[in-house]
């Protein structure tokens, strides 16, 4: 398994992390040569050949990071200026000791201080700037985001902040790539933070592991280090049924792709039969497309309910063009009441709109909520607009529905009741495309059907579907994200 430390944390506990080491005995100033020093390293790999720098160094620590790292391409033979923020005087701690060990040219920030650079390093400000970018660090960062110099981000870029992964007021350093340090921040991973980090490089710079047990993040890049050991392996002594009985629900007969394409999700990832349970004048249709996926008949919800009390069916997924009214309502509930794994989808959480609390008042536990930021909306209305983050909206609605709630885009984000959250950085923007959505049900319901737990499950569903997407490339349509699913399996069972 990769070994790039998966769980993210917060500003406070980077802060806390630093006060970690302090107290095992790491002094902070070598916390600093360290972390200037990987900046350093990564502006050497991204640029070997010397070249006119300028290091914009701010009032904070950052600043002080900055200083290390002018000092250590100076050594080298680069012609380095700094940009300082303020008085030099002003500079506190570890800051003001590595301002005094630098010898080289020292420039007042402003616009101008950027004429003739090749590359620029941002240390501004790190994860903690609580407030937008004002005057002449204002003035400096938008001619920087115009100018064709290219830009290593220490931290964070600056104007950034650490936890909400934007802008105060949308203006920040748009980074060609960023280093920060210890564990991964929010931004890293939020949009439109992860768009203004680039790529980022994360350091290792001293600070004792130990620090993440006294840390207990509850927050994690999406990969195989937070699921792998739970991912169900092939068993040699394992038959069909102990893959599970997936079901997905179709709807009526002109609207019955949705189902069959979340079944050939399901069965792909492995379930080891799935069946669509079709209303009666929808079976024709989904037969005639359906092979490996076997067609169950039901009529309404009474229908479905009789058709679950067979307990082989362990994992339901309903919701992918079922409609949207009472009738899929009362199917809902013949689900929940089946008390089985159940993924609840598209139709299935717009009938609920404006009317959530009977739905949350059921025995949800076991769900997986799937919404779309539309479908969030109708489910938890002003929660995200009233929430500082994405991740604090994600994890409010997990706790009020009391099931896990996984809320869809370019930066997937999964929350559990019990406050864990995770999220997803490899989808592509071709993933919006129709369909896809309904295949991600598809896939989290086939990992519920090898009973995995719904978080994990949720969240190994979300990393195989961009890692389909972006291994089928430009061009995709849903049919063929089920498609990549055997070669990313082929991979990963030699991974995990
Ligand atoms: N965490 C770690 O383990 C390490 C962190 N280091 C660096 O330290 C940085 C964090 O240092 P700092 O906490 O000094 O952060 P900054 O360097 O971002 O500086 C904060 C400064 O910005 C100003 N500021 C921020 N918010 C303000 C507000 N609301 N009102 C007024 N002024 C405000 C203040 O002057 C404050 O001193 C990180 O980004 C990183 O670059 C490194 O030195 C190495 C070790
Ligand atoms: N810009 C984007 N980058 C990455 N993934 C995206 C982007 N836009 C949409 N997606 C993903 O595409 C899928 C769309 O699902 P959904 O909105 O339910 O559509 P549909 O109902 O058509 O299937 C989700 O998994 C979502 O995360
Ligand atoms: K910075």
């Amino acid at each position: 398994m990769h070994d790039v430390p998966h769980e993210i944390i917060t500003v406070a506990q980077m802060y806390a992390a630093d006060r970690f080491a302090a107290e095992h005995g790491v002094p902070t100033l070598n916390l600093m040569e360290a972390a200037g020093r990987a900046v350093a390293d990564l502006v050497l790999r991204r640029k070997p050949k010397p070249g006119p720098v300028v290091v914009l160094c701010g009032p904070g620590n950052n600043g002080g990071d900055g200083f290390v790292v002018a000092r250590l391409l100076k050594a080298r033979g680069w012609p380095v200026t700094v940009a300082l923020l303020g008085a030099r005087d002003a500079l506190k701690g570890d800051a003001a000791i590595n301002a005094g060990r630098w010898s080289g040219e020292t420039v007042p920030l402003s616009p101008a201080a950027l004429a003739g650079a090749e590359l620029v390093v941002d240390a501004l400000y790190g994860a903690g700037l609580s407030r937008l970018l004002e005057g002449v660090a204002r003035d400096t960062v938008m001619a920087l985001n115009n100018h064709t110099a290219q830009v290593v981000a220490i931290d964070v870029p600056s104007g950034l902040h650490g936890d909400l992964g934007r802008a105060y007021d949308g203006l920040c350093v748009a980074a060609d790539a960023t280093v920060t340090f210890f564990r991964k921040k929010p931004a890293h991973v939020l949009m439109p933070g992860r768009i203004a980090c680039g790529p980022v490089t994360l350091a290792q710079i001293g600070i004792p592991d130990e620090a993440i047990e006294a840390i207990k993040p509850a927050l994690f890049v999406n990969g195989k280090r937070l699921w792998g050991r739970a991912y169900p392996k092939p068993d040699p002594r394992a038959h069909k049924y102990a893959h599970g009985h997936a079901v997905v629900v179709s709807g009526p007969a002109h609207a019955t792709g949705a189902a069959r394409l979340a079944a050939r999700g399901a069965l792909r990832i492995g379930a080891g039969l799935v069946s669509v349970a079709s209303p009666r004048a929808a079976v024709d249709v989904n037969a005639k497309h359906l092979t490996a996926i076997m067609v169950k008949p039901f009529d309404g919800a009474e229908g479905l309910a009789q058709l679950l009390s067979d307990k082989r069916y362990n994992a339901v997924a309903i919701g992918p063009g079922v409609g949207v009214g009472e009738a899929t309502r009362a199917m809902v509930y013949a689900v929940l009441d089946s008390d089985r794994a159940a993924v609840l989808d598209a139709d299935a959480l717009t009938s609920f709109a404006g009317e959530t609390e009977a739905l949350f008042g059921s025995a949800l536990g076991k769900s997986v909520l799937t919404p779309h930021e539309g479908e969030f909306e109708r489910l938890f209305p002003g929660l995200l607009k009233s929430s500082s983050s994405r991740i604090d909206a994600v994890r409010t609605a997990a706790a009020q529905a009391g099931c896990v709630v996984l809320l869809k885009g370019p930066d997937t984000t999964v929350a559990a009741p019990d406050g864990r959250v995770s999220i997803n950085t490899n989808a592509p923007p071709y993933l919006g495309t129709a369909g896809s959505g309904d295949v991600l049900a598809g896939f989290i319901l086939g990992l519920l059907a090898q009973h995995m737990e719904p978080f994990l499950a949720a969240s190994a569903a979300v990393w195989m579907h961009g890692l389909a997407a972006t291994q089928f490339g430009p061009g995709l349509i849903a049919e063929d994200l089920p498609e990549q699913v055997p070669a990313i399996l082929r991979r990963l069972y030699e991974e995990i």
